[in-house]
């Protein structure tokens, strides 16, 4: 045998190896919900969004069901500056006046939701877009942020109360994958929207929606126990220690592990915090042995993927 065909062997049975440690989790993931976070700075890159539609259109094909909430904050903060609207964010809040509102909704609904859409139905009629208006989605109140202690007014702000998830439901049981914005009605005030931090909404609906799973698609590794110290990436943490971090963290972390503790205390088994930048990384985290990022689980199942709700 030369070594071109010893080659060619050594890459084929590769290939069949990472197919082959799929098995257990295609097993163990069929019919499972997961819920998928899409951040605004990992949606920054061409081809990253194209690995991404993949990624989800793949969890479809396996047999999953996946649900994407996806943010746009770099995109929205694009349109602003082209208009010539100042804003400014407090807390990881972006304060937003009624002008800034309608920049919001307009880019999230308008420009973020179509874009995912088409490129996950390149790979077949599967995604349907809505915002949380659609069907009552989501109702939310009117928040204000932490700062030094003080609750300072950040404007058209909201926090997710109430969660419909009908709509959801019902594209999930026709075979669609659901791509929903975080525009939310407010529940004090007929005909408004309130502007809701994307990760908040992701962990309300992986809650309503008795999710498996949330991953949560960010522009760094994962969740450092001391950040920005490299070496303390942390693999995994219960949620009890997740709770404790939420004191340490800062700027859009907050939101994120907010969003993880609020999906584990609501019942979903397992939270990530994966690196959006890395082509795939959906795909790793599903359907790998060591997964990758920071994993959030119970205290009773500390960190492990095989976590379950049950
Ligand atoms: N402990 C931490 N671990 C990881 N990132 C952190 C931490 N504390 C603060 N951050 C910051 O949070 C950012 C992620 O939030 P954000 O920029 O809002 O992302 P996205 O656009 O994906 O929502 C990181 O780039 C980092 O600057
Ligand atoms: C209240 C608030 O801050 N809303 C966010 C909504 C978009 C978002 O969350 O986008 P990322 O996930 O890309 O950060 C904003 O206006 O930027």
């Amino acid at each position: 045998m030369s070594l071109r065909d010893v080659n060619a062997i050594a890459e084929a049975t590769s290939k069949a190896s990472t197919l082959v440690e799929a098995l257990p989790w295609l097993e163990r993931f069929r019919g499972a919900l997961v819920v998928v976070k899409y951040g605004g700075n990992a949606m920054t890159d061409d081809a990253l969004k194209l690995a991404f539609a993949q990624d989800v259109a793949f969890l479809r094909y396996a047999g999953l069901r996946p649900v994407v909430v996806h943010g746009g904050g770099p995109q929205i903060q694009d349109m602003l500056d082209r208009l010539g609207i100042s804003s400014e964010f407090k807390g990881g809040l972006r304060v937003t006046t009624p002008e800034v509102m309608d920049v919001v909704r307009m880019v999230l609904t308008g420009q973020v939701s179509r874009e995912l859409v088409g490129l996950i139905n390149q790979h077949g009629a599967l995604a349907v877009g809505l915002s949380g208006e659609d069907g009552a989605l989501f109702g939310a109140r009117r928040r204000g942020a932490l700062i030094d202690g003080e609750l300072v007014d950040i404007g058209l702000v909201g926090d997710v109360e109430t969660v419909n998830p009908a709509a959801v439901e019902d594209l999930l049981a026709a075979g669609r994958i659901p791509v929903v914005s975080s525009v939310a009605p407010d529940l004090d005030h007929d005909g408004q929207v309130l502007n809701v931090n994307a990760d908040t909404a992701a962990g309300a609906l992986a809650v309503a929606l008795d999710a498996h799973k949330l991953v949560v698609l960010t522009d760094v590794e994962g969740i450092y126990g001391n950040w920005p110290d490299k070496g303390s990436l942390l693999s995994g943490l219960t949620v009890s220690a997740a709770e404790q971090l939420l004191q340490q963290v800062d700027s859009g972390m907050v939101p994120k592990l907010e969003a993880c503790v609020r999906a584990i205390r609501g019942g979903v088994a397992q939270a990530h915090v994966v690196d959006g930048r890395q082509p795939h990384s959906l795909l790793l985290e599903v359907f790998t042995d060591e997964g990758i990022g920071t994993m959030i689980t119970n205290d009773c199942n500390p960190t492990s993927k095989e976590a379950t709700d049950e």
